[in-house]
């Protein structure tokens, strides 16, 4: 079985995926009288070349437990797909590049946590795991293209990966 240890979720990290969209460590500028932080255009919508339709829509995923395997991956060629949790749920980001044969590049797989506080933006075409919630049922908000466009692209893992929650280079 092959282990995939997890990464912590930061910027730096997931800037080949996408954006990580969190308060922490972004820049603000005060709006409302001073009242207000604006965290302002934490991440792009991209809604396709042709101008499809963003929205904003919920989920609600239920819990997962360690461990947690993953055997399959999805992407979205025609927009970026954002999840930002609402209620502080931790979940498991699973990326991988897109290989030269147009499926996921296996040897490019990596798994983050993202803590209940960061939501991320896959660019389009991005490689991902389906939501992964960890630990309790959790609330999400969804920013992608609406607009009925095809616009999900599986791929089955040529192996399955175990992710036991251990850490890399724990
Ligand atoms: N299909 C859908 O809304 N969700 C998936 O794209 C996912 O990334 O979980
Ligand atoms: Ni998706």
């Amino acid at each position: 079985m092959n282990i995939l240890k997890l990464e912590m979720l930061s910027k730096e990290a997931f800037a080949p995926f996408g954006e990580v969209i969190e308060i922490e460590g972004s820049d603000w500028h005060p709006i409302n009288g001073g009242t207000t932080r604006r965290y302002h255009h934490l991440a792009p919508i991209d809604a396709g070349p042709e101008g499809g339709r963003p929205g904003i829509s919920m989920a609600r995923g239920q819990a997962f437990s360690y461990p947690v395997f993953v055997s399959m991956l999805e992407r979205h060629p025609a927009g970026s797909q954002a999840w930002i949790p609402c209620t502080q749920t931790a979940f498991l980001v699973v990326v991988a590049p897109n290989g030269p044969d147009g499926r996921p590049d296996e040897t490019g797989l990596r798994a983050f946590r993202a803590s209940g506080s960061q939501g991320v933006n896959y660019r389009a075409g991005t490689w991902h795991h389906p939501l992964t919630t960890l630990d309790r049922q959790g609330d999400f908000i969804i920013v992608d293209r609406v607009d009925g466009a095809p616009n999900c692209d599986e791929a089955d893992l040529r192996a399955t990966y175990l992710i036991d929650g251990s850490l890399k280079g724990a």
